[in-house]
């Protein structure tokens, strides 16, 4: 319980922190104010309906159509609360949502914890897309709802139960086995010991919801992602006939969400057999409970509709909990959800990158006894000792699986598994992978990525598209930014061209190519691998590559397969 109270303080914590976020707990004291003004028209309520069955029992024209305009205007003053306080509450939940979900991102984004996070076997996330576009707007919905609810409610308790006090200060006399018991103010003690049993029963049928509700939004989410994924690789499905697999696979997914859901309906359906009626007993057992104080004389006809509603109220507010079980149990769900995420993405972000030694060098990149190693353990290349200096142009090659990429994901400071000493030159770096990148908003955002296009200037951004053969892209499609952009339909070669044409509006000191041409005919890849070489003289080439291209001015070639330090100079 006290963990669920932490997690709570720890999410709420990062809103209230956020920019604006003082201003928000200022808004969240005035929507509780518009609240608590529910209590006083309940209140009123119950004075009212004392007041007007007293007007009828007296047969007082006048003074119930008094009462009937009191009732008017308190059903429209209450209105007016209602909105208002509906609107800022919208308003609010939009606000904290945001800096939950700025937060989160903030968090996945920092030190590329979004990528460590994926790799990781122990602390994996599931669907962490899922947590940062659900699981942060249910949360603020639902803590905002219920915190609502349960501050009116308990203030609401303490007014009903000053009123059910006053009203019910009758004893209820029992005879049984011939003594005679007397239980003062017995309404008061029936409504607490009535909603005490009826919670613990609750809680009792309700309690694996919490597990199951949890698990259901996790099989929702992997439905979502194996469509998804399927909708990122139409072409590679469509020319596999990989359609049957791929409806295996979904009506797996939604046989795993229909098989959880069934445990929920059932759940739901055994606390629900006890808390439907439950909700509509609350509202006629007052009248029974206080039959007997009607009946011996004790209260009139008014009184006892007075007292029937304050009794059903405190049940009412004291049944909070039991109202609330599911959503509740959502709320907790989600929580320990994000929270796990949020605690695990911070750690990513703090983590130290241990693994190989970094320093700094003069302008040279200098490995030596580098040691690259998979997660568990595996080794894979070896380096004893390199150096490439600036402007320099290298090739490595090596089998198939040795690790090249991941001496890349080493230079770029994201591989951890390995050793060795690291000594980096000055000046900016690009890595281009063999998949290219291209985000939303068309061909000129995907040369400027991960800069706006603004950044550029577009008759550059155009002449570099047209020096890698995309010319036709300049001037054609939608406007930038627009959504369905025509570089979805780019080929293999054309994308890998589009990246080289970013490589060159960027003009890094450093540039490491990973198969960032071989989708391109021999031809083709001579012929940029040369562009880039001509136009950025100045910036180092690392080539990983397994065909040596030919025409390639003083390139040094490194094979990593067998003797790494042997170098062979190309003319
Ligand atoms: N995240 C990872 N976790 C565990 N093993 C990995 C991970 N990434 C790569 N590997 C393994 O490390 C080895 C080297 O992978 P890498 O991609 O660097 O090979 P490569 O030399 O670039 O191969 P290719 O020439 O085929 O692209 C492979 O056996 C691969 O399966």
């Amino acid at each position: 319980m006290l963990h669920i109270v932490r997690q709570f303080i720890r999410l709420l914590g990062i809103c209230i922190r956020a920019p604006g976020g003082k201003a928000q707990v200022a808004l969240f004291a005035i929507i509780v104010a518009l609240e608590l003004g529910s209590v006083y028209v309940g209140v009123r309520l119950v004075q009212w309906t004392g007041a007007f069955y007293a007007a009828i029992q007296k047969i007082d024209g006048p003074e119930t159509v008094r009462q009937i305009g009191v009732f008017a205007i308190i059903v429209a003053l209450n209105s007016v609360r209602g909105l208002t306080a509906d609107y800022l509450r919208k308003k609010l939940e939009i606000a904290w949502r945001g800096a939950l979900t700025d937060h989160a991102i903030d968090l996945w984004t920092t030190n590329k914890a979004y990528w460590h996070l994926a790799q990781s076997s122990t602390d994996r996330i599931d669907n962490p897309d899922q947590r940062i576009a659900d699981d942060c707007r249910i949360f603020i919905n639902r803590i905002l709802g219920e915190a609502l609810d349960l501050i009116s409610r308990i203030v609401g308790l303490a007014s009903y139960l000053a009123i059910l006090w006053s009203l019910s200060n009758f004893p209820l006399s029992l005879g049984f086995i011939g003594i005679d018991l007397q239980i003062p103010r017995y309404m008061i003690w029936a409504a607490f010991i009535y909603v005490a049993l009826s919670t613990a029963i609750t809680h009792f049928l309700g309690q694996p919801l919490k597990r199951l509700l949890s698990e259901q939004q996790r099989r929702e989410a992997n439905f979502r992602f194996s469509m998804a994924r399927w909708r990122t690789a139409f072409d590679e499905v469509a020319l596999a006939n990989g359609e049957a697999a791929e409806k295996a696979t979904l009506r797996a997914r939604f046989d795993d969400i229909a098989d959880n859901w069934l445990k929920l309906m059932r759940r739901e359906l055994a606390l629900g057999a006890f808390t439907f009626p439950f909700k509509h007993t609350v509202l006629r057992i007052p009248l029974f409970v206080a039959l007997p104080g009607y009946i011996a004389g004790h209260v009139a006809f008014g009184g006892l509709m007075q007292l029937s509603m304050a009794f059903s109220n405190v049940v009412t507010d004291l049944s909070w909990f039991i109202f609330s079980y599911r959503d509740l149990s959502e709320l907790v769900a989600t929580s320990s959800r994000l929270d796990r995420f949020m605690q695990a993405a911070q750690a990513e972000a703090a983590h130290d990158r241990a693994g190989f030694r970094r320093s700094k060098s003069g302008d040279a990149l200098r490995l030596k006894n580098v040691f690259l190693r998979t997660p568990d353990g595996k080794p894979l290349l070896s380096l004893r000792e390199l150096t490439i200096g600036p402007g320099e142009t290298v090739c490595l090659r090596g089998a198939s699986g040795i690790g090249k990429t991941i001496l890349t994901k080493s230079l770029a400071g994201l591989w951890r598994h390995g050793s060795g000493d690291v000594a980096f030159p000055a000046g900016g770096w690009m890595f281009l992978p063999q998949k290219a990148y291209m985000p939303e908003g068309g061909p000129f955002a995907g040369a400027a990525y991960p800069y706006p296009v603004a950044s550029f200037d577009r008759h550059a951004i155009a002449e570099v598209l047209g020096a890698v053969g995309l010319s036709r892209l300049v001037g054609e499609g939608p406007e930038p930014g627009a959504q369905g952009d025509g570089t979805d339909s780019l080929s293999g070669g054309e994308l890998q061209r589009l990246a080289i044409a970013r490589l060159l509006l960027h003009r890094p000191d450093w540039a490491v190519l990973d198969e960032a041409t071989s989708a391109l005919d021999d031809a083709a890849e001579t012929e940029l691998l040369s562009l880039v070489r001509e136009r950025l003289k100045n910036t180092t080439l690392i080539l990983i590559t397994h065909r040596l291209p030919e025409k390639l001015a003083a390139a040094r070639l490194i094979n990593l397969d067998n003797d790494t330090e042997k170098l062979v100079a190309t003319a």
